[in-house]
């Protein structure tokens, strides 16, 4: 082999392990490398885009010049970047999707899948479903697990703004790239309509946004999804409960008694739907003032009234997962951007959030028999 030679293949292993920032394999795999020519020390790199003006083109030039950094007998590096062409963005979408034309699915449903979804749903607006969303994520994250998050809020959307997601989500053929924040994979509703519309959409509509969430985006191996239901019992439970037969539900609802009321009959849905109600989670339940004194501003007792209740409706155990605080940070976190279990992982609502988390990210019984890419308890 000669020199060069073999400079060109110590180039390859090295670019083995780059991946693309947004499909998160190697772009060797992915065919993004295009040219690698080596001259007298001088390396000329081509490097292929899914598509043009990607998003991710500065990181993805930062890690190839970090990777073929260290290669003996490279010198230089002369970095172009060029993009696929309709062809290779066709053999791309077969290679992460399987055959050409297939329709497609959904890969939570197959029997090979590894993810666990939740889906949080509420009885009414404004308990903290999203915000439980974000941050039961994030501490999901932090455990190591690859976790993605829909936002099914068809009418609040509030999911890119507390994760400080901008801009929209990169098309590679009929795939959708999901944003990433946090290390998390997002999608929402509110990455498809211009600016801050509000969006009056019917039935069929909304089933088909879902599926479209759920089929078209490229979600990877995932081992938990976190589904932000809207509130209510409206028609994207029954659609989540016919997309996704497999998906847990997590209630959430504040401690006020009028609330759990509501909470039960969006929890009740499941025995319609015959899912899985994976807990109750009760939010704002107490708040500690300067003196370190609590008081219980919606009162006391919701969560617990929803899980016992709920316990009555479906027959089996649903546990009361755990009791949140009110606190004005949590608020603040999600307003700019950075979910509280990330910005401050030790106060108390940070911790109440993930040992939450914990009970969710443990196999269980009842599900023997499937693979869960989670860790046992
Ligand atoms: N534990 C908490 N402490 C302080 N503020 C909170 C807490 N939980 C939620 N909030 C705040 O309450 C408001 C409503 O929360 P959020 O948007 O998560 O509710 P939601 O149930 O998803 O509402 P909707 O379904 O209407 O979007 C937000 O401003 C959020 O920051």
């Amino acid at each position: 082999m000669s020199d060069n030679a073999a400079v060109v293949e110590a180039v390859h292993e090295a670019l083995s392990h780059v991946n693309d920032p947004e499909i998160r394999r190697p772009i060797t795999e992915l065919g993004m490398v295009d040219t690698v020519a080596v001259a007298g020390g001088r390396l000329s790199l081509k490097i292929l885009l899914t598509v043009a003006g990607c998003p991710m083109r500065d990181t993805l030039q930062r890690d190839v010049a970090a990777a073929v950094d260290g290669v003996e007998g490279v010198e230089e590096l002369d970095l172009e970047f060029g993009v696929m062409s309709e062809q290779q963005r066709a053999d791309l979408q077969v290679k992460l999707r399987g055959k050409a034309g297939a329709e497609p699915v959904i890969p939570f449903n197959l029997p090979e899948s590894r993810t666990r979804v939740f889906a949080i749903a509420s009885g009414k607006g404004g308990v903290g479903k999203s915000s439980m969303t974000v941050n039961l994520a994030a501490a999901l994250a932090e455990k190591g697990l690859s976790v993605g998050i829909a936002d099914a809020d068809i009418y609040g959307h509030s999911i890119p703004r507390m994760l400080g997601v901008e801009g929209a989500p990169t098309q590679v053929e009929d795939m959708i790239m999901p944003p990433q924040a946090h290390g998390m994979k997002v999608i929402s509703i509110g990455m498809f309509t211009p600016g801050n519309t509000a969006v009056v959409w019917r039935g069929p509509m909304l089933h088909r946004a879902l599926q479209q969430f759920l089929a078209d985006v490229y979600w990877g191996d995932l081992d938990v999804l976190l589904l932000d239901l809207p509130p209510g019992t409206g028609d994207i439970a029954i659609s989540v409960a016919q997309l996704l037969p497999t998906a847990e539900l997590v209630v959430v609802t504040t401690p006020q008694q009028a609330a759990a009321e509501v909470a039960e009959r969006a929890g009740a849905i499941v025995t319609q739907t015959h899912q899985k109600l994976a807990g109750v989670v009760e939010n704002m339940s107490w708040m500690e003032l300067p003196d370190g004194s609590h008081i219980e501003p919606f009162g006391s007792g919701g969560g617990k009234t929803v899980a016992e209740a709920l316990t009555r409706d479906v027959g089996t155990e649903v546990p009361l997962l755990g009791q949140i605080p009110l606190d004005p940070k949590l608020r603040e976190g999600g307003d700019a951007g950075v979910p509280l279990v990330i910005s401050d992982p030790d106060c108390e609502a940070s911790r109440a959030i993930r040992a939450i988390a914990d009970q969710l990210a443990v196999r269980k019984v009842s599900l023997a028999g499937k693979r869960l890419g989670l860790s046992p308890v």
